[in-house]
C-alpha cells in the first residue's frame, strides 16, 4: 500500500503538468501522483508518456490486466490536492464517475471473458481461407484463378489483422503470453508484421487518437494520423510542415500532395502493407523504430520475443515468395503481379476499415485534449450496415471494428461482446449529451474524402493569401 500520513507529500495539478516529457513525467492515478521519468522499460513500452503531466486513471484501466497497479507502488511520490483541480466542474466529475460505473457494471455482467469457441471458429475460419487461396494457386492453370486466389489472400492477410488485433489486445486470453504468441502467429508469421512494432504503433494509437503531435519534431502524438508530407486531417498539420524547412514554406512535394489528397488516399492506401512490412521488418531485426520513443525503447530494451519474431517474419516471406511464384511455375513478372495485387488488395481492405474507424473525425491538439470518454468517442465512427451492404457482411470485413467506438472505450473486450456492449454505451452517451456517430461504408467514406477535401481547400486558400506572389 502507498504510505499515506501526516508528511505525505501534496502536489496541485499545475505541478503536475509541468512534468510532461518523457524524461520529467508524472502521472496520476486515482489522485495518487506517480513520478515515472524516463522508464522506457515500462512492459507497454512509450505509450506511458503521452499521459505525462496528465491523469492515467481511464487509459491504465483500459489496457491493464487485473493486478498491474500493484506495480505502481516503486513510483509513488504523494498525493494529488483535489482543491487545485479546477478543470473540472460537478458535472465533468459526475461525467466521469458515470462511466467508471459502467465500466465496472460491463466487467460483472461477464462481457470481458472471451468464447474460446467463437476464436475456434474464427481462426479456422481464417485458415481455411490460406489453404483455398494456397490450394488455388498450386493445382490451377488458369490466370483468372490466380487473380482471384490473390484477392483471397488479400483479405485472408486483413482478417489475419483482425485476429492479431484481437489477441494483442488480449481479448482472448487474460494470460499476456497466450495472447503475444497468437499475435506472432497471426502477425508475423500470417501476415509478415512484427508483433513490437504493432504494439508500439497500435497502442499509442488508442492513447491518443486523433491527437496531433506537441510540434512537427515530437511524437508524442496518434502515429495514425502522423501522414504528412501525403495526407493533412487538418490545416494546422499542414502548415506546421514548413518547420521542417529552412525557408518556412511548402516544398513543391507538400502543395502537390495536399492539393491532391482527396484523390491520392486510395492509391497511397493501396500501398500500405509495404509500407507496414518494411517498418515491421526494421523493429523485429533491431535496425531501427518506426518513431522516435519507439526507437529509444528498441535502444534500452529490444524486442520481447527477438527469436521468435525474426523467424516468423523470415518464414513469412518464403511461404509468401511460394505462392506468388505459383510454388515454382511462374516466371518473375507473373508472380510481381500477383504479389503486388494480394499485397495491394490487403491494404485497401485492411486500410479502409481504419481509416473509417477514424479519419476524417474530430482531430485535437495535446492542449486541447477532452477527458478519456470524449476523446475515444468524438475521434471514432462506427460503421453498419447499408448501400446494398447487409450488416452480416460488414462485422465479417470489419472483424469488430465495425464496434469502434466501443472499442476504443474497452479495448480488451472480446469482439463477440462488443454490439451488447454498443447498446450500453450509445444510451451512456445519450444521457449525457456526448455525440455517438456511424455511417455505413459508403457515406462513411464519403465522409472521409470530403474531410480531406475541405483541408486541402482551406490549405489552398491559406496558401495563396500567405504566398500571393507565388
Ligand atoms: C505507473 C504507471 C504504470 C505502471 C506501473 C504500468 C505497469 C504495467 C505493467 C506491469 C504491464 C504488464 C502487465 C499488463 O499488461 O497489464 C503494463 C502493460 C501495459 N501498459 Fe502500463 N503501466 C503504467 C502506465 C501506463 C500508461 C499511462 C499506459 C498508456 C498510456 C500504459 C500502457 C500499457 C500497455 C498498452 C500495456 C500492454 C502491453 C502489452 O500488451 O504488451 N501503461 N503496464
Amino acid at each position: 500500500m502507498c504510505k499515506k500520513s501526516s508528511d505525505t507529500k501534496k502536489y496541485t495539478w499545475s505541478q503536475v503538468k509541468e512534468h510532461s516529457t518523457a524524461e520529467d513525467a508524472w502521472v496520476v492515478y486515482q489522485n495518487k501522483v506517480y513520478d515515472v521519468s524516463d522508464w522506457y522499460e515500462h512492459p507497454g513500452g512509450a505509450v506511458i508518456f503521452t499521459h505525462a503531466g496528465d491523469d492515467m486513471t481511464d487509459i491504465f484501466a483500459a489496457f491493464h490486466a487485473a493486478g498491474s497497479h500493484m506495480a505502481m507502488r516503486r513510483f509513488y511520490i504523494g498525493e494529488l490536492d483535489t482543491t487545485s483541480v479546477t478543470h473540472k466542474d460537478e458535472q465533468q466529475i459526475a461525467f466521469e464517475g458515470g462511466y467508471r460505473r459502467l465500466r465496472s457494471k460491463l466487467i460483472q455482467m461477464g462481457m470481458f471473458k472471451s468464447s474460446k469457441l467463437f476464436y475456434v471458429y474464427k481462426c479456422s475460419f481464417n485458415m481455411s481461407m490460406w489453404a483455398c487461396a494456397c490450394l488455388m494457386m498450386y493445382l490451377s492453370s488458369n490466370p483468372l484463378l490466380h487473380v482471384a486466389s490473390a484477392l483471397i489472400m488479400g483479405l485472408f492477410w486483413q482478417q489475419c489483422g483482425w485476429l492479431a488485433h484481437d489477441f494483442l489486445h488480449h481479448q482472448v486470453f487474460k494470460q499476456r503470453k497466450y495472447g503475444d504468441l497468437g499475435g506472432i502467429f497471426w502477425g508475423n508469421l500470417m501476415q509478415g508484421y512484427s508483433m513490437q512494432w504493432w504494439k508500439n504503433k497500435h497502442n499509442g494509437h488508442h492513447a491518443v487518437p486523433n491527437l496531433h503531435n506537441s510540434s512537427v519534431h515530437a511524437t508524442d502524438g496518434d502515429p495514425d494520423i502522423d501522414t504528412m508530407p501525403l495526407l493533412a486531417w487538418s490545416l494546422k498539420q499542414a502548415k506546421q510542415w514548413r518547420e521542417h524547412r529552412a525557408d518556412g514554406k511548402d516544398s513543391a512535394l507538400t502543395k502537390f500532395f495536399i492539393k491532391w489528397q482527396a484523390v491520392t488516399y486510395f492509391p497511397i492506401l493501396l500501398l500500405a502493407r509495404i509500407s507496414w512490412l518494411n517498418e515491421s521488418a526494421k523493429t523485429a531485426f533491431g535496425i531501427a523504430g518506426s518513431s522516435k520513443n519507439a526507437q529509444i525503447e528498441l535502444e534500452r530494451k529490444g524486442i520481447m520475443y527477438p527469436k521468435l519474431e525474426r523467424s516468423g517474419i523470415i518464414v513469412h516471406h518464403l511461404w509468401v515468395l511460394a505462392y506468388c511464384t505459383g510454388f515454382g511455375r511462374f516466371g518473375l513478372a507473373y508472380s510481381t503481379a500477383l504479389f503486388f495485387l494480394s499485397t495491394c488488395s490487403c491494404g485497401l481492405f485492411l486500410a479502409l476499415v481504419f481509416g473509417l474507424g477514424h479519419n476524417g473525425m474530430a482531430t485535437y491538439d495535446a492542449e486541447t485534449r477532452p477527458d478519456f470518454w470524449k476523446l475515444q468517442v468524438t475521434t471514432t465512427r462506427n460503421i453498419i450496415g447499408g448501400h446494398g451492404f447487409p450488416q452480416f457482411f460488414v462485422d465479417w470485413l470489419c472483424g469488430g471494428l465495425q464496434y469502434q467506438v466501443d472499442h476504443h472505450l474497452f479495448p480488451m473486450m472480446p469482439r463477440h461482446n462488443l454490439a451488447k456492449c454498443h447498446e450500453l454505451v450509445e444510451s451512456f452517451c445519450k444521457e449525457w449529451g456526448v455525440k455517438y456517430h456511424e455511417a455505413d461504408l459508403v457515406d462513411g467514406t464519403i465522409e472521409v474524402l470530403k474531410h480531406l477535401g475541405s483541408v486541402s481547400d482551406d490549405f489552398m486558400q491559406e496558401f495563396i493569401e500567405e504566398f500571393p506572389a507565388m
